[in-house]
This record gives structure tokens, C-alpha cells and sequence, in this order.
């Protein structure tokens, strides 16, 4: 059976795996924080990780991103994106009036993940300015803090499917900032993804480029403009080594089996850039 290291059960995580996943028989392994949901697979305590990698409203994750490309050396499998709806949580009887209606004043403090946190910071900022705001490691784990907790006058943002299964309830749907919300995820681990098959394929590189070799970026980009190859996303992170000295993700629209793209990347490495495949994978859309 495929194990898969995924943040706690009840997570956007655990939802987005199961919904890649469905029809496989899958055995979950939960983590707390996201630096063990990466090293389980590394380790090879488990087959896959689910990595939510950027947001909607939120942009890339990058405390992920890091990870991915400093801590760990796992190719990417697969893409996929899930909605992300964030749903406010508590114990209503804690937290209305005597009328049975939520009185966001008796709210003290609210917890969640930090990247859906930052997906609903104004409807926060309208509601519950007086509230305290604290980051835990997953939607779901805030939930089962309040439901702990449950005469503290504390809520989650979290997902409504873990609000039921800690018999907690919604106090209002849909808070993010934003409709059509959606985190992008990545699957990663040694082995390609079977389980599906997916007709968009997508290669993601990591280019250092040459110290001192100006117009280096430019020579990058138009080794793949001339071939008229899209690339659906370019990002830079700090190497961490030197201020100012930056890697360039770039995701391509092409699997890497297509023959102009290593042509690219040949050309690309000429010109005296470090060029590391994270992975060329099948890439899926939500289907609601
Ligand atoms: O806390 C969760 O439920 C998660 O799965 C984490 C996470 C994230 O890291 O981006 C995943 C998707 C949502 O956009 C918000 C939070």
C-alpha cells in the first residue's frame, strides 16, 4: 500500500490528498509541522509528501519552497490544485448572546495555520481586531486546540469536515478575503506517479546564474522564448550563502521528454548557469 506523509487528518492537506488519491488505497501518516511531513518521505518512512506550495490570495509558501530546495532532494511527481475554504470554528453556545448568535466579542483569540490565516486577514481585521491571533502548524490542529479548550473563548479558521468531527461548530462559512480560492500542491517522493494520468506535464527547474555575466536572466528567458516554450511561473529565493544571491525557480509547461527542452537547458548551462530538475510530472485540475 502507497504511504503518504500529509499534515494533521482534517487539514486542506488531508482533504487535497485523498481527492488526488481517491480510488487508491492509501495509508495516511500524519505530521504536526511541515519540516516532518518532508522528512518522512526523505527518510523513507513513507512513499510520498503532500506540499501545499502557493495560494490564490496567499502567493508561494515559502517556507516550503525552502524546504524543497535546500532540505531535502525529492523529485516532484506531481501537481494538483484543491480549494482552500476557510470556514470560521468554535463552540457556539460559548460564543453568542443570549439570542443564540454569535457576538464576535467574546472571541479572544483566534488560531490557524499562518498561510490561511493570511487568506482571511481582513475579514479579521473587520470582525475580530480585538482578538488575539496565533499560528499553529495546520488548520486542523487549531480546530482540536478549541475543541480543547472549549470554555476559553477561542475559534479556528479551519475546514468545516474538521469542525464536525470535533463536534464543533461553524460560525460562519466562507471567510477568506477572496472567492475562488485554491492552494496548488505538490506531490513528492522517489518514484513517479501512476495512480492517474494527466494529458499537461510540466518540468520545474531551480538556475543559479554566473556571478558577473550581465544579461544572464535575459539569455535564460529567451533560450526558451525563441523555442516558443511557456513557462507558467518564475520565482526567486534567497541561496541563503551571500546577500543578494538569488536561485530562479522556473515551472515550464512541457515534460522534459519533449525534445526542445533539454535543447533549452543545454543552452541555458552554456552560458555558465547551474541548472537542477526538480522534477517533471503530471500536472491535474480540480474537477470539483
Ligand atoms: O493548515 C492546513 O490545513 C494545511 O493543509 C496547510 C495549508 C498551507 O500550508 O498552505 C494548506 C492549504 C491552505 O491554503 C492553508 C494552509
Amino acid at each position: 500500500m502507497i504511504r503518504v506523509a500529509c499534515l494533521t487528518q482534517g487539514s486542506v492537506s488531508d482533504e487535497a490528498a485523498r481527492y488526488l488519491f481517491s480510488g487508491t488505497e492509501v495509508d495516511y501518516k500524519y505530521y504536526r509541522i511541515i519540516g516532518d511531513v518532508f522528512l518522512a518521505t526523505a527518510e523513507g518512512t513513507t512513499d510520498y509528501s503532500i506540499i501545499p506550495i502557493e495560494n490564490t490570495i496567499d502567493g508561494s509558501v515559502s517556507l516550503h519552497t525552502d524546504w524543497l530546495i535546500d532540505e531535502v532532494n525529492l523529485p516532484i511527481q506531481a501537481e494538483w490544485v484543491y480549494p482552500s475554504i476557510q470556514n470560521l470554528i468554535g463552540p457556539l453556545s460559548e460564543l453568542s448572546g443570549d439570542d443564540g448568535v454569535l457576538d464576535y466579542s467574546r472571541i479572544t483569540k483566534v488560531m490557524s495555520h499562518p498561510v490561511a490565516m493570511a487568506q482571511c486577514l481582513q475579514y479579521l481585521r473587520k470582525h475580530l481586531a480585538h482578538a488575539k491571533l496565533e499560528h499553529v502548524g495546520s488548520t486542523a490542529e487549531a480546530v482540536t486546540i478549541v475543541k480543547d479548550n472549549p470554555l476559553s473563548g477561542w475559534a479556528a479558521i479551519g475546514q468545516i469536515t474538521a469542525a464536525w468531527n470535533n463536534g464543533l461548530d461553524v460560525l460562519e462559512r466562507g471567510v477568506t478575503d477572496h472567492d475562488n480560492n485554491f492552494t496548488r500542491f505538490l506531490l513528492i517522493g522517489p518514484e513517479p506517479f501512476s495512480s492517474r494520468q494527466s494529458g499537461t506535464y510540466k518540468t520545474s527547474i531551480l538556475i543559479t546564474l554566473p556571478e558577473d555575466y550581465p544579461g544572464a536572466l535575459h539569455q535564460v528567458l529567451s533560450a526558451f522564448a525563441w523555442r516558443k516554450i511557456n513557462l507558467s511561473r518564475i520565482e526567486s529565493r534567497p541561496t541563503k550563502k551571500k546577500l543578494g544571491n538569488y536561485y530562479f525557480l522556473i515551472d515550464i509547461e512541457m515534460s522534459l521528454d519533449t525534445v526542445l527542452l533539454p535543447s533549452a537547458l543545454s543552452e541555458i548551462e552554456a552560458i555558465g548557469c547551474q541548472v537542477r530538475t526538480l522534477g517533471s510530472y503530471p500536472s491535474f485540475t480540480y474537477e470539483g
